[in-house]
């Protein structure tokens, strides 16, 4: 198994560590690290198991293949401590479309599902009819600097300066913890994910429906949209001779971290929604996740990234993201999750902070 030179990152900001698999067999692949809970919170990050099941469903289609969606189920929530196997089943390969289902495990325990849909990438059609894209026009390509700014000083500025950090510590005794504000804000200097927040993103008394902000990824990932013609990326029944796919070398890996940063700031906005604290929440977990791929994100561009809480109802919540390459202004990706997420009533919180 052949495997280029990783190149020298920060172990925070290296995706390839994060998420890398070893294949035991042509359909199982096993977790070479172990899955980390974000910080704040018990068990595997989401976007780590949704990016992990592409990642694992790439070794078992043809190059020329890209995902065109993915519906996933958080079935149990991952130990950290613990590796993850992810089978792979093929459901179907057709000429057009390929039909993915991965499943994965710690030790017996199911703990994740998805399923991906592949589409031919280099379509032999000659008239690509009712062509749109959704597209904003005159979208800044990097993040303005009187609206946006860098998350970790959005952080300190906002949360951890003297008189806030108080209130904070009302609403939760990691608050008090000096130790995990600074690995809070080492993770946003630091992290596999870049973001520029808008200033009131961390207690906005704004009513509005939508919020944005800008994300991308640290780590490299190469660009080049020529996707290699021909064979499949594995030779089914010699898992020796399979090319490890990584940042590097395979511009699909855009679409595996894109799977990995959808998860992030996604869910933990909505109090943004209700004119409350971020971080005021009780008990947060996702339920599901769904990507719906427009194009092949750049993940090392700024993209500009719109949010929706179209539901709330009873401790479920439904929140949906679109996806814009800020170069080109053009829609990248859909994302929807739903999520149970539980507060304490409204003015309970407010009365609090
Ligand atoms: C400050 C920074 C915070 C950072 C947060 C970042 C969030 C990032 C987003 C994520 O990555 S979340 C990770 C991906 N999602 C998951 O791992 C969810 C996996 N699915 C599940 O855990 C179960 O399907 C689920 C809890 C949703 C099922 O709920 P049930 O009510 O059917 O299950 P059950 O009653 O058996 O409870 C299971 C556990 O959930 C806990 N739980 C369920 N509802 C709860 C509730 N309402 N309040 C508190 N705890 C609750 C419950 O206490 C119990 O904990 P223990 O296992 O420790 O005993």
């Amino acid at each position: 198994m052949s495997k280029p030179a990783v190149t020298k990152l920060s172990k925070l900001s290296n995706i390839e560590h994060i998420l890398e698999l070893v294949p035991v067999s042509s359909s199982k692949f096993l977790t070479k690290n172990l899955p980390a809970a974000p910080l704040g919170s018990k068990g595997t990050f989401g976007g780590t198991l949704v990016a992990q099941s592409l990642l694992a469903s790439l070794y078992t289609i043809p190059k020329t293949y890209v995902p065109t969606s993915m519906h996933c189920y958080f079935i149990n929530g991952g130990d950290p401590k613990n590796n993850i196997l992810y089978h792979v089943e093929k459901l179907r390969d057709g000429k057009n479309f390929i039909h993915r289902q991965i499943r994965a495990y710690q030790h017996d325990k199911l703990i994740f599902q998805s399923m991906i849909l592949f589409s031919q990438q280099n379509s032999d059609k000659d008239h690509d009819s009712l062509h749109h894209l959704d597209h904003i026009e005159s979208l800044p390509s990097t993040p303005p600097p009187d609206k946006y700014k860098p998350a970790a000083s959005l952080y300190t500025e906002k949360i951890m300066a003297e008189g806030l950090l108080q209130r904070y510590a009302r609403l939760s005794d990691r608050f008090k913890d000096i130790n995990y504000l600074k690995r809070q804000v080492e993770v946003f200097e630091k992290g596999a994910i870049e973001y520029n927040f808008p200033n009131d993103l961390f207690y906005s008394q704004r009513r509005t429906s939508v919020l944005d902000y800008y994300v991308k990824i640290r780590h490299k990932v190469i660009q080049s949209k020529e996707f290699s013609s021909g064979q499949t990326t594995s030779n089914h029944n010699n898992i020796s001779s399979l090319k490890i796919i990584t940042p590097d070398t395979d511009p699909r890996y855009n679409y595996v971290a894109f799977a990995y940063l959808s998860d992030s700031y996604l869910l933990l906005t909505l109090p943004y929604f209700h004119q409350l604290p971020l971080y005021s929440h009780k008990f947060s977990v996702s339920l599901d996740h769904s990507i719906y791929f427009h194009q092949l994100p750049l993940v090392n561009n700024w993209i500009y990234l719109r949010i929706k809480n179209s539901r709330s109802h009873w401790d479920k919540h439904l929140v949906q993201g679109e996806y814009f390459d800020s170069n080109s202004g053009n829609i990248i990706a859909t994302v929807s999750q739903e999520g149970l997420v539980v507060y304490d009533p409204e003015e309970e919180i407010k009365a609090k902070f």
